[in-house]
């Protein structure tokens, strides 16, 4: 207050002490009254406000014309208005009704022309919801009851934050009015949940660490949310602090939570999903390949220092490659859950990814990530590097196996297939040495681990898989007879299971019951002093849906104890093998480690890594509603487990069917593990049957198309050739006609010499005759009419010289002939 007053005391140039008050008044109500009319919010604090001995309060009482000001410091209006050079009106009343002739303090210039001097006691940041913090404001202001209460709102179904499904106590009153908001009605019938948020270029006043802060939500000029905040304080500490908490809020939600990001076309990545993590032991591989992973991923983070020592850059490649629905992206998902790292995604067949766009986006991936290059061998189907028919036939066969990974293109109909293949000709001008470039040239960023996958290993270019940029490659296969017991049992717990799961959540109930004071759940342990809200924040961060729920329970139970089979041929082989990878020391990650315990050590990595003490970062237990509606089988003794489940795996042929296929089918029977493992052996005999009729169709397809083609082909040849004939035999006919034409001219003009020839003889008869009987007249006109046609001879001579040489050609002769 003391610093207030000695900002403000120079500028209203008063004397005492009253008149600096009165300009720290005035700097208050521009910042808190003007919003007021506006937001409910306001009204409520300044409701609060009187309760608390007005200690914030601002109401004017019109006779006096003193207002009850700071700490009750009464203010002179009049000098008021003189300082700031504003009018009041009585507009607002003052929430607190008839308590006194009281009216809320608007200076309507205030409002509309603030004062100069004003905007510089306010320090405002900005948040642009292109970069993180603008994702912890978002979720810190979910929280905040005034945020909650604003009067003015929009609806979404996309909310924001780690805990994108978690009901903020705006959304359970919402519900509670109406029963058709939720998750679930009840009869499994899937809700939508709405959100209500604040709109756009609407102020709100928040209160938060004795400060009152103005919170404004609007756009910047490329069309980017932006969170302005605003306070009146003489340093930032206050807006650092702010900062500070949102993003330990945030973090701490997001401890069970990883987020998904996309790169958007103009190489900024976006905030797309929020998921729960998926645990390791949900992931069904042959024993050591999870654990050599997670070491090997570890390892790397903690080498940093290492790595620079040695001037190699801070980057490590993963290569997932193999047959479609074996896992590789769970196994991401999962190990960027264990390691708390967000996934930041790049389709390469995207239509806008180009050379540098993907420089971009690569530049500005954060220090700690997992970037995720998806369908590797996709990233060049449009490439120069590559024929027509190669890229062709590679889309063909990316059809053919119904690859609906393509984010760009979720629509898994041919229309979008064509869509894409259409855009990626025209658009994408991605080439190889720019995805090189952007991988591990100067721009791109240190720290990152790097996963692409692939179902088409022998399509990458060599470049691209070396050494250095995807330095472990794993191979993923069909499901082994291993993986289908662990899948097996995974689906269905064992009692045991279930006990361990009931004393995990039965400490939870207990530490949450008992809050360490530290506790960031629901935002108590950061939560200011601020007038006290209607309801409470929300406290519930983890309300899982039914199917999570019950999946998750399955997911944690443990995998076989012994894998029945794990022949080395099953192990997923790192293709470049031990020449030039640096695979970590396997020692810890040997496949001595049992997956039995994977799913408890999983549990004990959590709570080790994230601090079990800390009871924010534990999931709350499930909902009795989420109990009751369970889906998932009782729980089964070990024996019957093992039973059931050795039954299962020995009725999977070996490396036939996918894992995605074997948990589709377990899928079916959720609630039946005695059905799902006497089931095997006649699903297993229709899947083949199936696939059989599938490929007989897809043959008898193929011929037809390729009958088809060939008829096309011919057709097409035949129509070339006809035309080709017809066009040599219009050529003859042409030239046939030219000589025909040079023919009649040579014919006419050997007419006409026979007749100059007819003409001289008689002229020279005539003369002679003359001469006989001596007439000289008639021989001049002789002369005449001799040289008219000696005149025309010529002419004639020069067009006889023309077609001379061709009457001349032997050929003219022969086609002469025969026409
Ligand atoms: N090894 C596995 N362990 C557990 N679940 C698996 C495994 N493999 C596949 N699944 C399940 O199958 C589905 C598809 O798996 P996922 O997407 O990870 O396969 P993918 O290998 O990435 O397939 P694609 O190459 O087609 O992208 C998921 O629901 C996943 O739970």
């Amino acid at each position: 207050m003391d610093a207030l007053k000695s900002l403000i005391q120079p500028l209203v140039g008063g004397a005492g002490g009253s008149s600096v008050v009165d300009g720290m008044k005035l700097v208050v109500l521009g910042g808190t009254v003007e919003t007021a009319r506006r937001v409910s919010s306001s009204a409520c604090q300044w409701r609060a406000s009187a309760r608390t001995g007005a200690k914030w309060g601002c109401a004017v009482d019109l006779r006096t014309c003193v207002c009850a000001g700071i700490g009750g410091i009464p203010i002179d209006i009049a000098h008021a208005r003189a300082v700031a050079n504003c009018t009041f009106d009585s507009e607002l009343h003052a929430p607190w009704g008839n308590r006194q002739r009281r009216m809320v303090l608007a200076p309507r210039e205030f409002r509309s022309h603030p004062p100069n001097f004003l905007p510089s006691f306010f320090l405002t940041a900005h948040f642009s919801e292109e970069d993180t913090p603008y994702d912890w404001l978002m979720l810190w202001l979910s929280r905040r009851p005034e945020w909650q209460r604003s009067r003015e709102f929009e609806t979404t179904t996309r909310t924001s934050g780690p805990g994108g499904d978690e009901k903020s106590e705006w959304d359970i009153e919402e519900e509670e009015e109406d029963r058709g908001w939720g998750d679930d009605d009840g009869e499994g019938r899937p809700k939508t949940r709405v959100v209500f948020q604040p709109t756009f270029d609407t102020t709100h006043t928040i209160y938060y660490r004795g400060h009152w802060l103005r919170v404004r939500r609007g756009r910047n000029q490329d069309g980017y949310e932006v969170l302005s905040i605003s306070v009146v304080a003489r340093s930032n500490t206050i807006l650092k602090q702010l900062v500070l908490q949102a993003k330990k809020e945030y973090e701490a939600e997001a401890i069970h939570r990883i987020q998904i990001y996309f790169a958007d076309a103009h190489g900024s990545w976006r905030w797309t999903d929020s998921r729960h993590k998926r645990p390791m032991a949900s992931i069904v591989l042959n024993p050591g390949v999870k654990e050599m992973l997670l070491d090997d991923t570890r390892d790397f983070l903690k080498s940093e220092k290492w790595y620079a020592d040695r001037g190699i850059p801070f980057r490590r490649g993963y290569l997932l490659h193999g047959v479609p629905g074996s896992g590789k992206s769970s196994l991401i998902h999962a190990l960027a859950g264990q390691l708390q790292l967000d996934i930041y995604v790049v389709s390469l067949s995207a239509s806008w990814i180009s050379d540098s766009t993907l420089t971009t986006l690569m530049g500005r991936v954060p220090a700690r990530c997992v970037v995720l290059l998806e369908d590797l061998d996709a990233a060049f189907t449009r490439s120069v590097t590559r024929d027509d028919n190669q890229e062709d036939g590679d889309e063909k066969k990316k059809e053919g196996e119904g690859d609906n990974n393509n984010h760009n293109n979720n629509s898994s109909g041919g229309m979008g297939r064509r869509r894409r293949r259409d855009q990626l000709s025209d658009v994408n001008t991605l080439s190889l040495s720019g995805l090189l470039n952007a991988l591990d040239g100067v721009a791109a960023a240190e720290g990152r681990l790097l996963f692409a996958t692939t179902n088409h290993l022998e399509r990458l270019d060599p470049a691209l898989s070396r050494p250095g940029r995807m330095d472990v490659w794993v191979e993923f296969r069909n499901a082994s007879k291993w993986q289908a017991e662990a899948l097996f049992r995974n689906f269905f717990p064992s009692e045991e299971d279930e006990e361990e799961l009931a004393a995990v959540n039965l400490k939870v109930e207990v530490e949450s019951s008992n809050p360490s004071p530290t506790s960031t759940r629901g935002g108590r342990a950061f939560a200011p002093t601020p007038p006290p809200p209607a309801t409470q924040p929300s406290t519930s961060l983890w309300s899982l849906s039914s199917s999570i729920t019950s999946s998750a329970s399955s997911l944690l139970s443990s995998a076989p104890a012994t894998p029945s089979t794990a022949p080395t041929s099953f192990l997923p082989t790192p293709v470049p093998s031990s020449a030039s990878v640096p695979f970590p020391s396997s020692s810890k990650s040997s496949s001595t480690s049992s997956n039995a315990n994977s799913a408890q050590q999983g549990l004990v990595l959590d709570k080790e890594q994230f601090g079990a003490s800390n009871t924010a970062y534990l999931p709350p237990p499930p909902e009795d509603n989420v109990l009751k509606n369970r889906h998932s089988a009782a729980p089964l003794d070990k024996k019957t487990l093992a039973v059931l489940a050795k039954r299962f795996a020995d009725g999977v042929p070996e490396e036939e069917f996918s894992v995605a296929a074997l948990q589709g089918y377990l899928l079916k029977y959720k609630a039946q593990p005695d059905a799902a493992a006497k089931g095997i052996e006649e699903w297993v005999i229709k899947e083949r049957e199936m696939r059989e009729r599938l490929k007989r169709e897809k043959e008898a397809r193929e011929v037809r198309e390729k009958a088809m083609r060939e008829k096309r082909r011919k057709e097409a040849l035949a129509k070339a050739q006809e035309k080709k004939a017809l066009e040599k035999k219009e050529e003859e006919l042409e030239k046939v006609k030219q000589r025909l034409a040079e023919k009649e001219k040579e014919e006419e003009l050997e007419k006409m010499r026979l007749q100059l020839k007819e003409k001289e003889r008689e002229a020279e008869e005539k003369k002679k005759a003359q001469a006989a009987s001596g007439e000289a007249p008639a021989a001049e006109e002789t002369k005449d009419e001799t040289a008219v046609l000696e005149t025309k001879d010529d002419g004639d001579d020069s067009d006889e010289e023309n077609v001379a040489p061709q009457s001349a050609d032997s050929e003219t002769s022969s086609a002469w002939g025969e026409v």
